[in-house]
């Protein structure tokens, strides 16, 4: 008999967490556990959710549970278990604490879902995923973070309304570290309808729409008060999607790369990568400008400090 995917959301009391379930449910993507060291939380999520089907079209199947055993044979893990920024902080400064919660989620990860392939999204993303790897010894087909993708709908956002176009004609990625420093806007390949970006917009609103972007996580946290997670909802389903329908979509995710774009050392930044039912399956070197490459560099020495902090805390 056939089998529907099993997707576990690690932290799904959470916002984060609770809006990947959300658009997972919406799209019947599989039967879905969620976990949380508050179980009362992800039940009255999994509940509040399954109230909502019969209007909104779905009729999914969830586990509430603070249960790790409950992840048991997942095809998919998603982990966004940890604590969020605050207003004024960086992503980086929640090292310490979040590198110990994805150590002891990795832990449960390795024991129950040996084969999952585990998706990444708690901050610091790129040295979480470092954690990841280490504590399973997965192959870096299925560890893989998701950083770019919503840093990449921020750009093609920021470009829409600078232009005032539709979103679907954009085209554009962000590359490099999940840091409000070191993304990577790559200008160089921004498309609109295929006309190139630097044809759209002078010098001074490029640089205008790329700070924006780098900025677009810290201004949310300043207006909520914490980080967003209705964009992030929608990142990770695009990725949960592509990997259990086998859709082979073309995606900027993190993983960790050996030695494309000159980067060694076991290091995790995002890149262009296919996403298929064997995880990130392939990865992608596109040509970049001089000014991308230095950026690029200057991500991975910012990623080489952040990764040392996570790992000298678990
Ligand atoms: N990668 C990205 O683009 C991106 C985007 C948004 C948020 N984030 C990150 O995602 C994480 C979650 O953000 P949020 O807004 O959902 O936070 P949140 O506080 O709303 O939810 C986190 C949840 O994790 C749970 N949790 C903590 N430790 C756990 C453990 N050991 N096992 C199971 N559950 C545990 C908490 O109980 C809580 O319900 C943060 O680290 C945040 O920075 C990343």
């Amino acid at each position: 008999m056939l089998k529907r995917p099993k997707i576990t959301v690690v932290g799904s009391g959470g916002n984060v967490g609770a809006a990947v379930v959300q658009w997972c449910a919406q799209k019947e993507l599989g039967d879905l556990v969620l976990i949380d060291l508050k179980p009362n939380v992800a039940q009255g999520r999994a509940l509040d959710l399954a109230q909502g089907g019969a209007f909104a079209g779905f009729n999914a199947s969830f586990t509430s549970t603070d249960d790790s055993s409950f992840m048991q044979d997942s095809d998919v893990v998603v982990i966004t278990a940890g604590v969020p920024r605050k207003p004024g902080q960086t992503r980086e400064e929640l090292v310490g604490i979040n590198a110990g919660i994805v150590k002891t989620v990795c832990e449960n990860v390795k024991k129950y879902a040996p084969n999952c392939i585990l998706i990444l999204v708690s901050n610091p993303l790129d040295a979480m995923l470092t954690v990841a790897q280490k504590v399973t010894s997965f192959p870096r087909e299925r560890v893989i973070g998701m950083s770019g993708v919503l840093d990449s709908s921020r750009f093609r956002s920021n470009i829409a309304r600078a232009l005032n176009v539709h979103i679907k004609d954009v085209s554009a990625i962000v590359l490099g570290a999940h840091t409000d420093k070191d993304m990577v806007p790559v200008v160089s390949t921004a498309t609109v309808g295929g006309v190139p970006l630097n044809k759209l917009l002078s010098a001074e609103q490029i640089v205008d729409v790329v700070n924006r972007t780098k900025r677009g996580g810290a201004e949310l946290t300043e207006l909520i008060g914490t980080s967003a997670w209705v964009a992030p909802g929608f990142g990770v389903t695009a990725m949960v999607e592509s990997i259990v329908l086998n859709q082979g979509r073309i995606l900027p995710c993190s993983v960790e790369l050996k030695g494309e774009y000159g980067i060694s050392e076991g290091a995790c930044l995002c890149v262009p990568v296919k996403l298929t039912n064997k995880g990130a399956e392939k990865v992608f070197e596109i040509d970049l400008s001089t000014e991308e490459k230095a950026a690029l560099k200057a991500a991975h020495t910012a990623y080489l400090e952040v990764r040392k902090i996570a790992l000298s805390s678990v």
